[in-house]
């Protein structure tokens, strides 16, 4: 999973619906993305990683944009959609990135597109980025159906779990624990749809299952929608 960047929304549970080419009497189901936020460590790749290997095909991952040369093996639009820095400027002003960072001087970002692109295969858009991410897609106007927060069950369980995956040198460590607390402190002052804390990460995981079932009904319901039509 994305490790540094990630988005939000405030859902409504049950399907969604848009109004068909057809006409306001008949709808289509429709796919929408979920915002899973939370501190560096804190578990949410481990929680997804569950997710992924119990639902598969229900959820996808967006493909990033980077302004960064491909590395030997990587193919644009797999591994990211590569592009020029000053486009991808002109994009986000446009407001056309539901997230982004600049990182080594680079951009890396996921556009409304990309977003998109895994929605109209109808699946799940799940979307793993950091607080700031999640107020540039409330701002941005994207049509969230979760936005999750994942919070530690304290500071110190968080500096002993990213201790224990023995990722971190101690520059990192100090800087992740400090960037920790801005986000959970930032993190309260918005609304979320579920607010989770990774204690035991068997009921973590049940919740973060149960809020996002809804997205998946909607999903496979849009799914049989499409396969009736074809
Ligand atoms: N509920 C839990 N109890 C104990 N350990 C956990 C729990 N959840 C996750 N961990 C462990 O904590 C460490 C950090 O988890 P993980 O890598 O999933 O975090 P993350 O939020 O994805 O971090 P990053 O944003 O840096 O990618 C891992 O070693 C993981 O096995």
């Amino acid at each position: 999973m994305s490790s540094s960047r990630a988005v939000h929304a405030v859902g409504v549970a049950g399907a969604a619906y848009a109004a068909s080419a057809a006409g306001a009497a008949s709808v289509t189901p429709r796919c929408r993305p979920a915002v899973i936020v939370g501190p560096s460590g804190v578990g949410k790749s481990t929680l997804l990683k569950r997710l992924q290997a119990e639902f598969g095909e229900d959820f996808g991952f967006s493909v990033s944009h980077t302004t960064r040369k491909p590395r030997a093996g990587e193919k644009d639009g797999v591994d990211y959609h590569f592009a020029n820095i000053d486009a991808v400027r002109a994009e986000i002003k446009r407001g056309s990135f539901v997230e982004y960072a600049e990182v080594h001087g680079n951009i890396y970002g996921t556009s409304k597109r990309a977003v998109n692109d895994v929605l109209d295969a109808n699946r799940v858009c799940l979307l793993d980025i950091d607080i700031q991410g999640s107020r540039i897609c409330r701002d941005v106007g994207l049509e969230v159906g979760r936005h999750i927060f994942i919070a530690p069950p304290s500071l110190d369980t968080l500096r002993t779990r990213l201790e224990g995956r023995g990722t971190e040198t101690p520059e990192s460590l100090a800087k992740r624990l400090g960037n920790a607390k801005g986000e959970i402190d930032g993190a309260t002052t918005l609304s979320w749809d579920a607010w989770i804390v990774n204690d035991d990460v068997d009921v973590a995981y049940g919740r973060f299952r149960e809020t996002l079932m809804p997205l998946v009904e909607e999903c496979r319901a849009a799914r049989a929608a499409a396969a009736e039509r074809s």
